[in-house]
């Protein structure tokens, strides 16, 4: 629901928020402005009365005289026909010359209360407070469904750029711009007379002295207001001896007998009065110039945030696939219920449901959210489902367990489920396994036993078609290649061979795009080459097989280059077919995202961890670390004369200040050391940079990952840091394959 919310107000009325938006982080800059200004307080016993009495002479037509939030104090008079406004020193009452307003504060002051429209204008300036909060409240559920947990609110975003980008400055913007659209609307209220603002209770005109004024220093109601206290002063009609001054000031108004200085009819000021007051100044930030910068920057993030937010949303309805003969559900054999956030999910929906189909059923796909209350004619059913948050739903199946409960079928239909998570989350696959108890308790059975599926591994969907097959009895070929990527062709540029000495054959192979018609120096940047991170994943295909294989990227887009490093595993297709290519061959290949595992912006220092061709990613993040920021490299392999890969290029990087110290630890060397080892020799540095808030990124085979794993917590024991902490902080990433 509240998705929905976020998504239609944040497309449908953005221009709405983005004028109002945009205008009022505009006009927060006066308040600052004035408050510079308005370097000199005025003396802090200086009266009123003295005030005025200096005001009016200088300038005998003086009307009224007005003191605003941000201390500047304004007199209007009426002189020779002619009526003028002077700005006043208010440490003496002396004019400091004519008073201009900005023409461009009353400009984009209307333009944000009404829309030049009048009150129809100010209607539509209220829905846009309005629009705003729904914004703002929906993107604060979202935002701790996404984290998990009130808790993590702050914690680490995971996610493609434009995710980050945009949650970020949410976190950031969210208090501003939540007050703003909660006092707009207040206002709005007000003015409509929906809501109290204290006006309205006209003071009586009381009764005067009458005889000819005393000179304005003697007046006794104005000689007891400090000038700070003063809002306004009105003069009474020049030689109307039955007028009055009248005063207003932050507490309360009142009048003053010109003949006696007598304060006559004070009406202090209501709650209501007080209360609009302080809701106008924590909109306007008047008086207030560090809430006008805050309230000023919050709205800044807006277009920003709209921006990404349409990004974020065209993205994911480019990315999600049409099912085609979608069955419906009435008449389905088999359903395939789909729980998915990022519709990555909807991919593998997609050959499930193909495969099926093929396999001559009658198929129904649906979100499971969209669960029916009855499938009259299915005989399997299928849940395939992600996890978000800490073991929560996707968005696509956050009203699933209502719905199932209240499913009035036929519950002998058997089902199978399918998780698909990330076990960087120790919550992992979590919604599937609660999915699973869900249909148990309430009586269902389970054809298969739930399997997951770890970071979308094309392998291990594999697995599962032939588990499935096997108890379907049939051939059932789900076939991954449907889910939607784009394949580029990309052609041999350099290799170079490690490791054929120590039964380690170990390549780095570094590819360009095939053919590519950009010129030589949009080449140098990335070309035609599509957007990716070091650490992101190569998928190639190999010939003979559907099934790609995953490689981490030891290069970025803005390296112009495409760099992995294969082992040659004996009879592994992909890597033998990858170690036979000559310079200028070609492969098609595409590319993955791998927001797991990325570095954190941050300045804080990265240990990295790697063995034989888990150095790749690493050497992403080291090539790239322009900034310099300290980053400590250990890395394993057999002989440093056979398989130290990368070793020229870790010495120039070392140099050049991109890698801070480097710690090799080879296995079959005459001091045989392992990476595990050269951690435990540096514990106490370890631990002392944890502490700093390091980050820590391992990649490389299961067993050393496990290794690496027992050895850091051994070594953060001393520290009362637990690693599965750091992991849910995103500060233990891990790549292994
Ligand atoms: C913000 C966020 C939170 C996640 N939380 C979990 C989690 O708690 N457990 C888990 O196994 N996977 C978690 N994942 C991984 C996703 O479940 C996994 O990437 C899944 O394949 C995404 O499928 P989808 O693209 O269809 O939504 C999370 C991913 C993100 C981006």
């Amino acid at each position: 629901m509240q998705q929905l919310i976020h998504k239609i107000t944040g497309l449908f009325l953005m221009p709405l928020v983005l004028v109002i938006a945009i205008s009022g982080s505009a006009l927060s800059i006066f308040p600052v402005l004035e408050q510079t200004r308005q370097s000199s307080d005025p003396a802090r016993n200086l009266s009123v009365a003295a005030l005025a009495d200096a005001v009016k002479q200088s300038h005998p037509g003086t009307s009224q005289i007005v003191r605003h939030a941000s201390g500047q104090i304004v007199a209007y008079y009426f002189e020779n026909g002619n009526s003028g406004a002077d700005l006043i020193n208010p440490t003496t009452g002396e004019s400091l010359g004519a008073y201009q307003p900005s023409q461009t504060r009353i400009w984009l002051t209307d333009l944000h209360r009404s829309l030049f429209l009048g009150d129809g204008g100010r209607m539509t300036a209220g829905l846009g407070a309005a629009v705003m909060l729904l914004i703002c409240v929906s993107g604060l559920i979202m935002l701790k469904r996404r984290m998990g947990d009130w808790r993590q609110l702050f914690g680490p975003i995971r996610g493609t750029l434009s995710q980050r980008f945009h949650l970020e400055l949410a976190r950031m913007a969210i208090l501003g711009l939540s007050l703003s659209a909660v006092t707009g609307l207040y206002m709005t209220a007000a003015t409509f007379g929906f809501a109290p603002d204290g006006s309205g209770s006209d003071m009586a005109f009381p009764a005067v002295n009458g005889s000819p004024p005393a000179p304005i220093i003697s007046l006794e109601g104005l000689q007891n207001v400090p000038v700070i206290q003063l809002r306004e002063l009105t003069f009474p009609y020049n030689g109307d001896a039955s007028d009055a001054f009248t005063l207003t000031t932050a507490n309360g108004s009142g009048y003053v007998d010109q003949a006696t200085g007598a304060l006559l009819a004070y009406t202090p000021n209501s709650s209501a009065k007080q209360i609009y007051e302080f809701i106008y100044m924590l909109h306007t930030g008047d008086g207030l110039a560090p809430l006008a910068l805050l309230l000023g920057f919050a709205s800044l993030g807006v277009p920003a945030m709209g921006a990404t937010g349409a990004l974020i949303w065209w993205k994911k309805r480019q990315s999600k696939p049409r099912i085609s003969n979608n069955t419906k559900s009435q008449d389905a054999d088999a359903v395939v219920l789909v729980g998915s956030e990022g519709n990555s999910t909807w991919g593998f929906a997609r050959s499930l449901h193909d495969g099926l189909s093929r396999a001559g059923l009658r198929v129904h796909t649906a979100k499971m959210n969209d669960m029916a209350k009855i499938y009259p004619n299915a005989n399997q059913i299928y849940v395939l489902t992600a996890t978000y948050g800490d073991g929560e739903a996707p968005a696509s199946a956050n009203n699933f367990m209502t719905r199932l409960d209240a499913y009035e079928g036929n519950k002998d239909v058997p089902v199978a489920i399918l998780g698909f998570g990330d076990k960087q989350f120790s919550q992992f696959c979590q919604f599937a396994f609660r999915v699973g108890e869900r249909f148990t308790r309430n009586g269902w059975h389970q054809f298969m036993p739930l399997a997951t599926i770890n970071r979308q591994s094309v392998q291990e969907f594999n697995h599962w078609n032939d588990a499935l097959s096997q108890n379907l009895g049939i051939t059932l070929e789900l076939d991954p290649v449907q889910i939607d990527v784009k394949r580029h062709k990309l052609r041999l540029v350099s290799r170079a061979d490690y490791g054929q000495d120590v039964q380690a054959p170990t390549s780095v192979f570094r590819f360009e795009i095939a053919n590519d018609t950009k010129s030589r120096i949009s080449r140098l940047m990335g070309g035609s080459l599509p957007a990716f991170e070091p650490g992101d994943l190569l998928a190639i295909t190999p010939e003979g097989d559907k099934v790609p294989r995953y490689y981490s990227l030891a290069s970025g887009r803005k390296n112009g280059f495409v760099e992995i490093c294969v082992r040659n595993v004996p009879g592994g297709l992909c890597s033998e077919q990858l170690h036979g290519l000559k310079t200028g061959d070609t492969i098609e290949a595409s590319f993955q995202a791998n927001p797991g595992f990325r570095l954190e912006a941050s300045k804080a220092p990265v240990i990295l961890i790697g063995a034989g061709a888990g150095i790749a990613p690493l050497v992403g993040f080291i090539r790239n670390n322009r900034r310099k920021r300290p980053m400590r490299l250990y890395f394993g392999a057999r002989h440093p004369r056979s398989d130290f890969l990368y070793r020229r290029e870790l010495g120039e990087w070392h140099k050049a200040g991109f890698l801070h110290s480097l710690k090799v630890a080879f296995s079959r060397a005459q001091q045989r050391l392992y990476v595990q080892d050269r951690l435990r020799q540096d514990a106490a540095e370890l631990a002392a940079l944890v502490l700093d808030g390091a980050q820590i990124m391992v990649c490389g085979g299961r067993g050393m990952a496990k290794g690496i794993e027992e050895t850091l917590t051994d070594i953060l024991q001393t520290t009362g840091i637990e690693l599965t902490d750091l992991r849910k902080e995103g500060r233990y990433v891990e790549d292994v394959f």
